[in-house]
């Protein structure tokens, strides 16, 4: 099958600013895709290099099998497009924009403005430049999704809105997967995708370093462990057990570890059985964590498969939580 995006090896400079380094990726029909990265990693980069605002430095990239410059207005009908920075028309109100924008796609969409706006609680008769930042975010989502497009690029989508309106736009999202469509969407915040994306890409100064499952990158972010013993232990019993890291005895009376636990719990449970514990508590490490070990240090992250059996994109749900239940 086709990707619906394939890029492969994609080199973007602006000027001397090189802001791409070889971005590969694959997204499948019918995915919801997450695209991470902290702030200047090149999110918005790539996505405009999809919607063929931008053209490649070097590398290929393709929307449904074809070259976004090649696709021209046919390809550009089939997706909807949020920008991150949202540009209006002075002197329009939502309305007169939203039913423009329809017209220029030869009318698709008009007939559900009215509901997605209703939706989002969006007062169509507003001027756009009146907007506060959450509105303007409001008429992005209403013009993204209007046309019920094939694939929503959507350049960090719940950003300005409230808890109740990004559960709207999760709404949304999954209603467009129901019939079909494909989602990529861009975030520097993990929890916002985890809920909605199957696969995750992260991204880092202009390379794609990671592509998991959402479920798998929290498996690998592993889990906080904090020991109390009855007595005094050595830290050199725990700091070199595989699956272990970051040790830390605690100097002051030498019966508080904690740790970072990564895949199998056995050999921390056995070390740790060799002497009376009064104290055991665990934590899953948010992807949050995760991310922050890919900014900080990359080469601390471990492979895949020292924390999760199968490989990208199996189900490792279950082997968490019997992880999590052995630990317990
Ligand atoms: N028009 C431009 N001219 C020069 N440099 C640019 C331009 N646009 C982006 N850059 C640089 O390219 C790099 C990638 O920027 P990009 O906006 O793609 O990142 P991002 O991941 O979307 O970040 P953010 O979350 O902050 O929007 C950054 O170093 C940025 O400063």
């Amino acid at each position: 099958m086709t990707p619906v995006i394939r890029a492969r090896g994609l080199v973007k400079d602006y000027g001397p600013v090189r802001a791409l380094r070889g971005v590969d990726l694959e997204v499948h029909p019918g995915e919801v895709f997450g695209f991470l990265g902290p702030n200047g990693a090149g999110k918005s980069t790539t996505i405009r290099l999809l919607v063929d605002l931008l053209r490649p430095t070097a590398g290929t990239v393709e929307v449904f099998g074809l070259t976004p410059a090649a696709g021209g207005a046919e390809l550009r009908m089939r997706i909807g497009y949020l920008p991150g920075e949202l540009a209006f028309p002075a002197r329009l109100d939502a309305g007169e924009y939203l039913r423009h924008l329809a017209a220029l796609r030869g009318g698709r969409g008009r007939p559900r403005i009215d509901e997605l706006a209703q939706r989002f609680s969006l007062d169509l008769s507003r001027p756009l430049q009146a907007l506060s930042k959450g509105n303007r975010q409001k008429v992005g989502l209403v013009q993204a999704f209007m046309h019920e497009p094939d694939l929503l690029v959507l350049d960090e989508p719940t950003s300005g809105l409230d808890p109740l309106l990004q559960r709207e736009f999760r709404l949304l999202a999954q209603k467009s997967v129901a019939r079909g469509a494909t989602l990529f969407l861009s975030s520097h915040m993990l929890g916002e995708v985890e809920e909605v994306a199957g696969r995750v890409a992260i991204i880092r100064e202009g390379r794609v370093v990671d592509v998991d499952d959402v479920r798998a990158l929290r498996a690998r972010a592993g889990q906080q462990v904090l020991l109390r013993f009855a007595e005094p232990v050595s830290l050199a019993e725990f700091d070199s057990l595989p699956g272990v890291q970051d040790a830390v005895l605690d100097p002051s009376d030498g019966v508080s570890l904690s740790c970072l636990l990564r895949g199998d719990p056995m050999p921390l449970l056995l070390a740790a059985a060799r002497h009376r514990v009064v104290r055991w508590q665990v934590q899953d490490r948010e992807l949050e964590d995760l991310f922050l070990d890919f900014y900080r240090a990359p080469d601390r992250t471990p492979p895949r498969d020292s924390a999760t059996s199968g490989p990208a994109g199996t189900e490792t749900g279950t082997e968490t939580g019997t992880e999590k239940e052995a630990a317990r």
